[in-house]
């Protein structure tokens, strides 16, 4: 026969203190012998009798946010090592500083070791930073034999662990992510004509043009549709995928120079806080070094092509064949049109998310039809001539006279505006010219007066031309008449 034994309420309650004075006095071991001992057996020490004793004193529970996850790097510890950065309190001892070549922003983060207070929902919480010194593996290829190790910890009673995972660290990704777009420093890449040490094929400096739509001087209607198109843009990667369609957007901008097409194209990546990849086709050489360079541009980015009429002699589809099936090196192509349509179809449908694209020119009428299809460009965007809401913004802008706000010389200003052609880069020139609003916009004035002064004299001299030219024409068809006339008499 066997005895089960039955534990009884007593008998529980003689268990339960026996363990309880076990663990307690092995705690208390542990935070004694563990200082003793060297660091990786310390680790494994803690990490044992944690696993064994603290569940059963302990109300809290504690996440681990290692910075990798296997090979990849753990979003969640970039996400918290950003987000902390905005709630170390006055307990804290030490900070790391630190400030990246170039960039503005001075970066404060807590130091190892140091603990930082959170509240979500009424939920108190604590954060701790950890680095611990690991052994490197042995194929790491460098002679170091230790590594270090970080990670964040999150600490917190047990009762809220759902609440935690569930709410409050996606609350902590999504304003990491608000804080980096808002300390985010734009980069203009520029193609080199060389690939460097790293293989890499763009140079880059800091984006700090301070074009922004509301300093735009163009059509309101306009800018309000583009600003809303960009909007639309990047709030439907759901509905790209679902579509089937690749998450890109290409705009065409045409109009005559100094109407603000670069402009916009920084007022965009401001707007989106875009990377800008400025694609120089001249210094391309061919098909394939175009298709490596345009692979190597980032998501969340705007590749631009200036004045793409001029900026390379691009042949029609149909020539680019017969020149490519002359080639005698079947992977060297020469660029071409076709090769250019093939790398942006290539770059829309293969790799890369939330990818713009944008063409400018100053003659549309000179593209060739291939580049106009419907399709190939979603957006066509004239920029044009100065409009008299165009020149609002710029007195704005340049002399600090806000929308509402008149000045005696706007009502003739804009009269002249509407009669004659004028860019806005000539009205910004003019309103630089002094701090002094009675003296710039009389300038102004001015210039637009002998702007309409010369264009009607241009326009008279023509007439004239043209006058004289169909007289010519009459008297040289009379002359052969009368010609034939006495011929045949
Ligand atoms: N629409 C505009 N709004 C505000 N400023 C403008 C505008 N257009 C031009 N400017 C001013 O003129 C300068 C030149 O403009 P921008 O380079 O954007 O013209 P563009 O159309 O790209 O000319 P291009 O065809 O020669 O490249 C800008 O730096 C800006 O100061
Ligand atoms: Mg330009």
């Amino acid at each position: 026969m066997v005895d089960f034994y039955m534990p009884t309420a007593a008998s529980a309650s003689v268990w339960f203190s026996a363990y309880a004075s076990f663990a307690g006095f092995m705690m208390l071991v542990r935070s004694m012998a563990t200082e003793l001992m060297p660091e990786p057996l310390r680790s494994y020490m803690y990490s044992v009798f944690n696993y064994l004793f603290a569940p059963f004193f302990s109300r809290e529970v504690t996440l681990l946010f290692d910075e990798r996850y296997g090979m990849t790097y753990n979003e969640l510890y970039e996400a918290v090592e950003v987000y902390l950065r905005t709630k170390i309190g006055p307990s804290v001892r030490c900070l790391r500083v630190s400030k990246l070549p170039r960039i503005k922003a001075i970066n404060v983060s807590i130091d190892r070791d140091e603990e930082v207070d959170d509240t979500f929902d009424g939920v108190k919480m604590k954060w701790c930073y950890v680095v611990t010194r690991v052994e490197k593996p042995r194929n790491s290829g460098t002679n170091e034999k230790e590594t270090e190790k970080h990670r964040f910890e999150l600490t917190f009673h047990k009762k809220h662990k759902d609440k935690v995972i569930d709410y409050y660290l996606p609350y902590v990704l999504a304003r990491a992510k608000t804080l980096k777009e808002e300390q985010k420093t734009l980069k203009l890449y520029t193609n080199l004509d060389y690939w460097d040490e790293d293989n890499e094929s763009w140079g880059s400096i800091n984006l700090d043009h301070p074009c922004t739509f509301d300093k735009l001087a163009m059509d309101p209607e306009l800018k309000r549709m583009i600003i809303e198109d960009l909007e639309r843009f990047v709030a439907r990667r759901e509905f790209y995928s679902k579509v089937g369609k690749a998450w890109k957007r290409g705009y065409l901008l045409y109009g005559p120079p100094g109407t603000g097409k670069s402009s916009l194209v920084a007022a965009m990546a401001n707007y989106l806080k875009f990377n800008v990849y400025d694609l120089d086709l001249a210094t391309i050489e061919d098909n394939s070094e175009l298709k490596r360079v345009m692979m190597s541009t980032t998501n969340r980015s705007i590749l631009v092509i200036e004045d793409i009429d001029c900026s390379i002699k691009l042949q029609n589809r149909d020539d680019d064949q017969d020149k490519s099936s002359k080639e005698t090196d079947p992977y060297k192509k020469p660029l071409t049109l076709s090769g250019l349509l093939n790398c942006i179809d290539g770059l829309r449908s293969s790799c890369g998310d939330e990818r713009i694209i944008i063409f400018t020119t100053n003659r549309k009428e000179m593209l060739d039809p291939a580049l106009l299809r419907p399709g190939r460009m979603d957006l066509h965007i004239h920029m044009s001539y100065c409009t008299p809401s165009g020149f609002r913004v710029l007195a704005s802008n340049y002399l600090g006279i806000l929308d509402g706000e008149d000045h005696r010389l706007f009502g003739e200003i804009e009269r002249l505006i509407e009669s004659t052609e004028v860019t806005p880069a000539q009205v910004a020139e003019e309103l630089m010219k002094s701090d002094d609003a009675d003296v710039s916009l009389g300038g102004l004035v001015n210039f637009l007066k002998y702007n309409q002064a010369e264009r009607e004299r241009k326009k008279e001299e023509e007439e004239a031309k043209e006058k004289k030219q169909k007289k010519s024409t009459r008297f040289s068809l009379l002359k052969k008449r009368l010609k034939i006339f006495s011929t045949n008499a």
